[in-house]
């Protein structure tokens, strides 16, 4: 199939997204602290220009251009034929700045938005933690349309390690039923509480006999003596010495009886009758000591480790704990997340129609939330208006609120004069990534936060890995996903200053091995790339060419991190 699907991402003022004019945020940048993290931080909230350009690639020492993007226009680029199937984008043209998905969307910096003023409301990290909101009467809010001083815009790396960074780790641990701990991080090393197996257990269906072999069959104590000898069967305890020279059946799985030496499989041995009415057993090979006995405390020894604290709890790891004794673990609980979706141009069901269009975010958002192992309430709808996001995200009891939609500056666009009327401080206030660079992630009290997305579908995927999975990753104490690279099976073209982070599949290449080959349909308004993708490859400024190797965050579902459901959590006002 040719199609030609090109998001454009790279038109606007470059200078505007490196934060060539940043206002006044309340504190200086953080030179010479020597902390990253506040350093990182100060970048945020920075007085002085900050500049995300990078020292090389395609954008190296290139002056910033200010191309003009028409907001709206009836200009539309047509669409541009790429290669058919496997991947690679469009190449970025510097005169062609137009998106064929949504020109405006991406092309045009959120900082370039020209106003000097400064924000006194929003605080520094080096302010006093703000206090909790007290209620959606107070203050006043404030109006949502026009110029919001531009800030600084954080390179991908330096707003993803504020965001791991954002809360100092998980909160305490909880003790709970086994089945609970699905997803959850264990906060204590899993320590067998008995040996395994707890008793020299037979593997296989067969005899246990003792010694060499002819053996006699013997009738257990106890059974009736016509028929064929029940044996020895999974969860009886035999006590009865088997003496040399004597066999009995037994079942896998049942415990090995004192004396026996080993177990002979049933398809290995024959029973003959005896003229004296006894029964004796033949094997055609020797059963050497040992044999198909599991033997006692082979897996482990009781006080053994079996998986240290900070170990993700599995559906395997339920199983061993149970195996290994447990009835309860001890965990981090679940971070608890709630989404909050805007927009009045939204319908929760039924085909587009009259400008509307369906809320793809909230379908998405929740499942994603859970197979990170984050407990999330149904996400609600909010009407576009400020004082009923104000009262949301004021009651909320979540660890994070994650809203989507509203980050821009649009006369609608309530998040921004949300954060400041609650005295939120903003931690990551733009990220120097495409899609998604509005993104933004706030303190609203010392221990609840709030993810902000922005509304283009792509874009809140982005916003989601960047900022939205490394905190909460902390506040589940679950580790980063190991660093992952892979070739790309195709060329990438880049964001001059900013990184980019494109939907990518798995495919076996002949030169490269196992490749990340580029999908289409990757503009911020499209999920098209995204769902059929195993990962987002983060291609830096400047683009990448086929055979390099580039990091890649893959998907929870492809990663093989546990899905968990939603237990029950109904945010407060929720559905
Ligand atoms: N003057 C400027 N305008 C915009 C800029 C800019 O820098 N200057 N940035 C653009 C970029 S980039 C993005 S991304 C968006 C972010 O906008 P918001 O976060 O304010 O989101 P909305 O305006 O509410 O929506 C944007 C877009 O996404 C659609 N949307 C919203 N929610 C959903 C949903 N749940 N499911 C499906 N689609 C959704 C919405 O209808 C809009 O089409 O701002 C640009 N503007
Ligand atoms: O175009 Mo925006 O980059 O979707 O974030």
């Amino acid at each position: 199939m040719t199609h030609g699907e090109y998001d454009g991402a790279f038109g606007g003022e470059p200078g505007g997204t490196g934060g060539t004019a940043g206002p006044t945020w309340g504190e200086p940048a953080g030179e010479g602290r020597g902390d990253p993290f506040d350093e990182a931080l100060a970048l945020a909230n920075a007085a002085a220009p900050v500049r995300v350009r990078p020292e090389t690639g395609a954008g190296a020492g290139a002056e910033p251009t200010t191309v003009r993007v028409p907001y709206a226009t009836g200009e539309t680029a047509a669409p541009r034929s790429s290669t058919p199937g496997g991947g690679g984008d469009v190449p970025y043209t510097p005169d062609d700045p137009f998106s064929l998905d949504d020109p405006a969307a991406c092309g045009n910096s959120h900082a370039s938005s020209s106003s000097s003023s400064t924000s006194g409301t929003y605080r520094s990290p080096g302010h006093s933690s703000p206090s909790a909101p007290s209620g959606p009467e107070d203050p006043p809010a404030p109006t949502a349309s026009g110029p919001r001083p531009t800030p600084a815009a954080l390179p991908w790396h330096i707003a993803r390690d504020i965001a791991e960074r954002a809360v100092p780790g998980p909160p305490a641990p909880e003790t709970s039923a086994l089945g609970d701990a699905l997803g959850r991080t264990l906060a204590a090393p899993l320590t067998a509480l008995t040996d395994l197996p707890s008793f020299d257990t037979s593997a296989m269906d067969g005899w246990a006999v003792s010694g060499p072999g002819p053996w006699r069959l013997d009738h257990p104590a106890g059974a009736p003596e016509s028929g064929p000898p029940p044996g020895i069967l999974a969860g009886h305890a035999p006590t009865e010495v088997l003496h040399d020279g004597h066999a009995l059946p037994i079942a896998t799985g049942a415990r090995i009886p004192p004396g026996a030496t080993a177990v002979l499989r049933s398809e290995h041995g024959e029973v003959r009758e005896l003229s004296d009415g006894g029964r004796r057993l033949y094997a055609p090979q020797p059963a050497p000591p040992g044999q198909d006995i599991r033997p006692r405390g082979q897996e482990c020894r009781r006080g053994d480790q079996l998986l240290p604290a900070g170990a993700l709890v599995t559906p395997a790891v339920l199983g061993l704990a149970a195996a290994a004794g447990y009835d309860e673990l001890t965990a981090y609980r679940r971070p608890r997340a709630e989404v909050l979706v805007l927009g009045d141009e939204l319908l929760d069901h039924g085909l587009p129609q009259d400008g509307r269009i369906r809320d793809a975010l909230g379908p998405m958002l929740a499942p994603w939330l859970h197979a990170l192992g984050v407990e999330a309430a149904t996400p609600r709808h909010l009407a576009d208006d400020a004082d009923t996001l104000y009262a949301a995200v004021a009651e909320s009891t979540a660890d994070v609120v994650i809203t989507t939609g509203g980050t821009a500056s649009g006369p609608v666009d309530h998040v921004h004069p949300t954060l400041r009327r609650l005295g939120a401080e903003v931690l990551v206030d733009g990220v120097a990534v495409r899609p998604g660079h509005p993104m933004l992630l706030a303190r609203l009290a010392p221990h609840r936060h709030l993810v902000g997305l922005p509304g283009n579908p792509l874009a809140a995927v982005s916003g989601l890995v960047t900022l939205a999975e490394p905190l909460l990753r902390t506040l589940a104490a679950r580790p980063p996903a190991a660093p992952y690279r892979t070739p790309l099976a195709a060329p990438v073209h880049g964001h001059p200053q900013d990184t980019r982070l494109v939907p990518v599949a798995y495919r076996e290449d002949e030169r490269h091995g196992l490749t990340a080959a580029p999908l289409h349909f990757h503009g911020p308004a499209m999920l098209r790339g995204i769902a059929a993708a195993d990962a987002l490859a983060v291609v830096p400024p400047g683009g990448a060419e086929r055979g390099t190797e580039l990091e890649l965050l893959e998907l929870p579902w492809s990663a093989g991190w546990s899905p968990v459901s939603s237990t029950g959590w109904t945010a407060p006002g929720g559905a």
